[in-house]
């Protein structure tokens, strides 16, 4: 359909910026704080490098459920992300995947540090958009959450839970991608499922 016709069926879901605690029941974040304080807690931070860096210990830790006959493997990979299409100062949601076997970072590889609502004014911002499932093993839409990462933010997914695939703001912007995959296309590595059949259309509201 076109966005920029009025949606019959219009669910809107706001964009807030993306927090460890606001995310925490999806995935965690990867990033540095300026303000220890502002780290979760328990995480361990300890300075490195003979003092020349800090280091913020296992802000997540890799998972992999497959089983051993799968031949799937632990590696990194880059994904180039073109921007997407925002229209009225929103985005369409129309896919969302899952990775039932292991938990998928997607870490920016350029610089940032902006946080807050100072993210969305920011040349390089992207969308984190997620779900649980449901009873009947689809997501469950009244679940949905949708924040927006800076370039000096990386996230973790949990296992199986259901996100939009990577949708970048404004500018392309590179990610590392850390994951446990057997590669071969199976749908035991990404299931994804269309949004636009019966679900209505739902916008995320992009707020500043
Ligand atoms: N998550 C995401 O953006 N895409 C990947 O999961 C993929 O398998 O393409």
């Amino acid at each position: 359909m076109s966005l920029h016709s009025a949606p019959k069926h219009c669910k809107t879901i706001p964009v807030l910026p993306l927090t460890p605690e606001a995310f925490s029941a999806f995935g965690q974040v990867i990033q540095a704080y300026g303000d220890h304080t502002a780290a979760p807690p328990g995480t361990k931070i300890t300075p490195a490098n003979q003092g020349s860096a800090t280091k913020f210990h296992k802000l997540s830790l890799l998972e992999s459920s497959y089983p051993t006959s799968s031949g799937a493997s632990a590696g990194l990979s880059v994904y180039r992300c073109n921007p997407t299409e925002i229209v009225n100062g929103s985005v369409e949601l129309k896919v969302l995947e899952r990775h039932l076997y292991t938990n998928q970072a997607f870490i920016p590889m350029g610089g940032g540090g902006i946080q807050g609502d100072e993210v969305l004014k920011e040349p390089n911002a992207y969308l984190v958009v997620v779900a649980h499932n449901g009873a009947d093993d689809k997501p469950d839409l009244s679940t949905l959450r949708a924040f927006v990462a800076s370039a000096g933010q990386g996230i973790m997914y949990n296992t199986a839970i259901w996100h939009q695939p990577m949708t970048v703001l404004h500018k392309p912007m590179d990610f590392t991608c850390v994951e446990t995959q057997i590669g071969n296309g199976d749908k035991a590595d990404c299931e994804i499922l269309e949004l636009e059949a019966g679900e209505g259309v739902i916008m995320l509201e992009l707020l500043c």
